[in-house]
């Protein structure tokens, strides 16, 4: 059985002030639940903040980002190390954001993602087709790309504790999620893909859907067998819509 996981990303959002709102009224609700597990991803400088406001919450820190190095001459970069010494779980890799404005191809990302697991921390790949790609029927294409990348780099059980999560770029903040029976048909192509290079792997492997999640149509899709949470972009930076979100998946 899979522990559903909602995590928000809080992209480039947030001051101390919203930061410390905002938290402090999940923590609250976050109390109320059992059975979820629940993580927000806040930009990077305000991981500290959100390390000591979360130190006696179940609430899980992630990361958006990190460099593929541990150390050296990279200005301006974060290495996945030191993410872990604030209590950082979870790192985004792959985010159609990055492999689009920051140009992250395949490989990069599957390096980011061996960095992650590296550091003793859990990566998250997003993974998702673009419109156009859609409209040409390459969906399957493009996703099963994603994914070989990962495992060309790290091998077969790759997917050995580490997040998917399923990002139609066409989806993210546009008001119009995928169905549940679309977002099922890919998760199901996910997990089959994994379970092709380790089935335990893929009989654990947590697989999220993000693009447009709201509190008014999470639960149909947790429905879906194969969906087992959801990454969360601007309905996380609310506490009530968040929450309606996390106890959707109860
Ligand atoms: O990482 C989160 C996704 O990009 C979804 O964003 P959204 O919920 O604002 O559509």
């Amino acid at each position: 059985m899979r522990r559903p996981l909602v995590m928000g990303n809080w992209k480039l959002h947030g001051s101390k002030a919203s930061v410390e709102k905002l938290l402090v009224e999940l923590m609250v609700k976050a109390n109320e639940v059992e059975g979820v597990e629940i993580a927000v991803c806040p930009p990077l400088v305000f991981v500290g903040q959100a390390e000591r406001l979360l130190r006696y919450s179940q609430i899980a820190l992630g990361a958006q980002n990190i460099d593929v190095n541990r150390q050296g001459a990279f200005t301006g970069e974060v290495a996945a190390d030191m993410l872990g010494e604030f209590g950082v779980r979870y790192v985004l890799v792959g985010h159609s954001e990055r492999r689009a404005m920051h140009h992250e191809n395949d490989d990069l990302v599957a390096r980011k993602f061996e960095a992650v697991k590296a550091a003793g921390l859990i990566p998250v790949l997003c993974v998702g087709e673009t419109q156009a790609e859609r409209n040409n029927g390459e969906t399957k294409d493009v996703i099963g790309h994603q994914l070989q990348a990962v495992v060309k780099r790290c091998g077969r059980k790759a997917f050995d504790n580490a997040v998917v999560a399923y990002e139609p770029v066409w989806a993210i903040g546009s008001g119009q999620a995928a169905s549940p029976v679309d977002a099922q048909k890919v998760h199901e192509f996910i997990r089959a893909q994994v379970a092709a290079q380790d089935p335990a792997s893929a009989q654990a492997l947590r697989i999220l859907y993000g693009g447009s999640v709201k509190a008014s149509n999470a639960q149909a899709l947790f429905m879906m067998d194969d969906v087992d949470g959801a990454l969360v972009g601007g309905a996380s930076l609310d506490a009530q819509e968040f929450s309606g979100i996390f106890n959707a998946a109860l």
